[in-house]
This record gives C-alpha cells, sequence and structure tokens, in this order.
C-alpha cells in the first residue's frame, strides 16, 4: 500500500531547503495546484550546530567518499527531525545540501536520501531536483524561478520585476508575470550573480571568529578598495552570458584579493563585490524591472542594501513589502516545485537554466506503507 499524491486540485506540500551558507534547514508549507499559490502555511528553521556545520563543510567540492557520506548522514538526520513536525502535508519537496557543483565538468550533487525520508516520515518525498536539467545540458540552478513567476503573479505585481537571492550566492530572476505558462521561456532570464555572503562570511570567520558581519557592522566603517573591485570584475564569470551558475566555492580566491587590507576595509570591498555583481547582472534584464524584491540574509545586512541602492537604476526592497517571507522563499520554492515535478509539469526552461527544452526534474519516492497498515 502507498500514499499517492492528488492529480489535480490544490494539495498541501512543504519544501524543505539546506542553503549554501550553513545556517541550517528551512522547512515552509505551501498549497498549490503547481501552477497558482493558493496560500501559504506554517514555517520552521532548524539550526546546525557548530559540529554538524563543520561535518557538513568538510564535504564542500567532493563528489564521493567518506567526508561525503558523514555530510549526508547529518543532513538526513538534522531533516528527519525537523520535519517529523510536517506529517500531516500531502507530499514534502527536499532539496538536500548541494556539496558540489561544476555542471559542464562533473554535475551536481546534492547530498541527502529523499527515498529514506519518505519511508521514514511516510509521506512521498520528491527530490534530485537538479539531476534531469544538468543531464539535458542545463545549469541545474537557479531553480526558484518557476516559483518566482507564480509569487510575481501572486503579488499582482503589474509588469517585469526582479527577485533576488542574497544567501551565500546571489541569484537573480527577472520575471514578466503578464506571459503566462506555457510559455516561460519568455516571461523569465535567471542567472547566479556572482559571491553574496559567503566571502565576507569565510572572512569574519577567519579574522574574527564571526559567523558573519551582523548588521554590515565591520564593512560600516571600512572603505572599499576599487583596485580589488576592479580586479574581481574581471573574472571571466562577469563577461559570460547567462544562463550561468555557481558553486559556493567558485570564487574563494577573492578573499585573497582583500588579504593587505584591514577587517573593515576588506569586509566593506567584498560586500561591494557582491553589490557589483548584482550591478552586472541587471545589464542582462530584457528591460528594467519595477523593483528588485531582496530575499535572503543579505536583506538584512543595511551596508549591502544601501550599496544596491546607490548602484541600481531601480528602487531595491526587502520582499516583505509586498507581503511575502524572505526567510522562507527558497523552502516554499521547493514546495511548489515538488508539486509540479508529482504533476509531470515543468521545472525550468531556457530562460532559468538554458535547458533546450523545459524540463521537469526530481525523484518522487513514495513510501510503501504496507507495514503500518498491518500494525
Ligand atoms: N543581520 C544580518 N546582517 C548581515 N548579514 C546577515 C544578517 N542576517 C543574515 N545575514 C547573512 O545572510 C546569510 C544567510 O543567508 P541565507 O539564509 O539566505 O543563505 P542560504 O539560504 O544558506 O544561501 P543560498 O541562498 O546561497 O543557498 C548569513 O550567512 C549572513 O551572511
Ligand atoms: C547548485 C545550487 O545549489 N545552487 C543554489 C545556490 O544558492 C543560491 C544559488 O546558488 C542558486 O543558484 C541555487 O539555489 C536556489 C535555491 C535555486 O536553485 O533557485
Amino acid at each position: 500500500m502507498s500514499k499517492a499524491i492528488a492529480k489535480t486540485g490544490v494539495v498541501t506540500a512543504a519544501g524543505a531547503m539546506s542553503g549554501t551558507s550553513l545556517d541550517g534547514v528551512d522547512v515552509a508549507v505551501l498549497h498549490t495546484d503547481g501552477r497558482d499559490i493558493a496560500g501559504f502555511g506554517r514555517s520552521s528553521f532548524r539550526a546546525y550546530s557548530a559540529s554538524e556545520r563543520k561535518q557538513i563543510a568538510a564535504g564542500f567540492g567532493l563528489w564521493a567518499g567518506n567526508a561525503v557520506e558523514e555530510a549526508a548522514a547529518v543532513i538526513e538526520a538534522a531533516h528527519l527531525e525537523i520535519l517529523r513536525d510536517f506529517t500531516d502535508v500531502d507530499l514534502i519537496g527536499f532539496h538536500g545540501q548541494t556539496l558540489a557543483h561544476a555542471p559542464r565538468v562533473h554535475g551536481t550533487l546534492q547530498v541527502g536520501n529523499g527515498a529514506m525520508l519518505a519511508q521514514e516520515l511516510g509521506v512521498p518525498v520528491v527530490w534530485d531536483f537538479r539531476t534531469a536539467d544538468v543531464e539535458l545540458g542545463g545549469e541545474g540552478a537557479p531553480l526558484a524561478p518557476f516559483f518566482h513567476h507564480a509569487c510575481a503573479r501572486y503579488i499582482k505585481a503589474d509588469g517585469p520585476v526582479a527577485f533576488l537571492n542574497l544567501g551565500g550566492v546571489g541569484n537573480l530572476t527577472w520575471v514578466d508575470p503578464s506571459i503566462p505558462e506555457p510559455h516561460l521561456e519568455g516571461a523569465l532570464l535567471a542567472f547566479d550573480t556572482g559571491p553574496a555572503n559567503a566571502p565576507v562570511n569565510d572572512l569574519m570567520q577567519e579574522r574574527l571568529g564571526l559567523a558573519y558581519d551582523k548588521d554590515g557592522a565591520v564593512a560600516r566603517g571600512g572603505t572599499v578598495e576599487t583596485g580589488a573591485l576592479e580586479l574581481f570584475l574581471a573574472e571571466p564569470y562577469f563577461a559570460r552570458m547567462p544562463p550561468k551558475s555557481l558553486d559556493r566555492n567558485d570564487f574563494d580566491e577573492i578573499v585573497a584579493l582583500v588579504r593587505e587590507l584591514s577587517d573593515s576595509d576588506a569586509a566593506a570591498t567584498l560586500t561591494a563585490m557582491c553589490a557589483a555583481g548584482v550591478a552586472e547582472a541587471m545589464q542582462h534584464c530584457p528591460c528594467a524591472p519595477s523593483k528588485v524584491l531582496v530575499t535572503g540574509g543579505g536583506r538584512r545586512n543595511p551596508v549591502l542594501m544601501q550599496m544596491l541602492e546607490v548602484s541600481l537604476d531601480c528602487p531595491v526592497v526587502a520582499i516583505e513589502e509586498v507581503g511575502l517571507d524572505g526567510d522562507m522563499l527558497e523552502a516554499q520554492a521547493f514546495a511548489y516545485l515538488a508539486v509540479r515535478v508529482a504533476r509531470g509539469m515543468p521545472t525550468s526552461c531556457a530562460g532559468t537554466t538554458g535547458v533546450r527544452a523545459a524540463v521537469g526534474g526530481g525523484t518522487v519516492s513514495v513510501p510503501d506503507l504496507t507495514d503500518r497498515a498491518a500494525e
């Protein structure tokens, strides 16, 4: 006996996301038919301990081996813990943890076994969202854009808007909500903008033993070193046309560009690099969006937000201004994508990952409840 997923109508899904900054697992509930947002449900966050963070980070950049298996075990245990509180949903979208991402060379690796989670939780789990896209020639990321299209319609945006996620890595989605499905390739342009908070976090950890530059307190007193900023913008990534995506550690060496600088000048310069990457990215938008809606932890950094306001030609606001939740948007996205995968709807297209045809990636694991029914 297995638990089937309804083929039509609004269902309730929970999305679980563990992002590149390794702060913890976000879980958020969404009511949707896979096309429109019918409503938002509750959400929760489960932080990683310092030792869990260390074990997961030991797997960064690796594709197999003990460190990867250990990281996967930590991811699975943390997700089981938080998701036990969400077994009343119809299905779960489980992103897992990206350990390595090199779509044109090796592929993409998100660890955590969704089939095991489905069996343990007794709820269907959709997982491994990125592999199919990469196998068909796509970047495998970003995948939130189809959800951004639904969000733009939900907030009744009357023209193009942009969603900017500032986590460890930055990603931008330009959306024209007036172009409906099934023509999303003309409605969306999305790609990673460059490093966002990851280099600042690494600097804070290395020099001050801090997890991040809270409220931009260190960067605030600093001066941006323009020479380092120019070297950063000369990186070939910025000359590439989208679609394009990044691994968390692709820009590791940029921390070296600020090695000689004081703590505050270095923090200011790395923060300015994040903003400059976004400014470069905006030039690719088919037309200017009316607003840039910022999600992810970077929206809490006033120094970064001010740099963005100065360097972009349109208003930049935290996404709460339009009534959405900037901490949970990615978790909600994977709830939305799970429903689409379960219903055979596409989750990426040429404008989002560069994949040639619209594809629906993901594995659906339905628990076998035979033993439970007999109990
Ligand atoms: N008050 C704050 N001041 C400055 N920076 C902050 C603040 N709050 C959060 N951040 C930054 O945001 C980061 C977390 O962002 P977020 O949770 O969006 O990342 P993520 O989802 O793990 O990453 P990604 O989207 O790349 O997968 C923190 O590591 C920190 O750098
Ligand atoms: C390979 C991978 O996990 N990429 C993440 C990462 O974190 C931010 C950025 O890089 C984005 O491309 C993506 O995540 C979001 C949720 C996405 O797929 O839309």
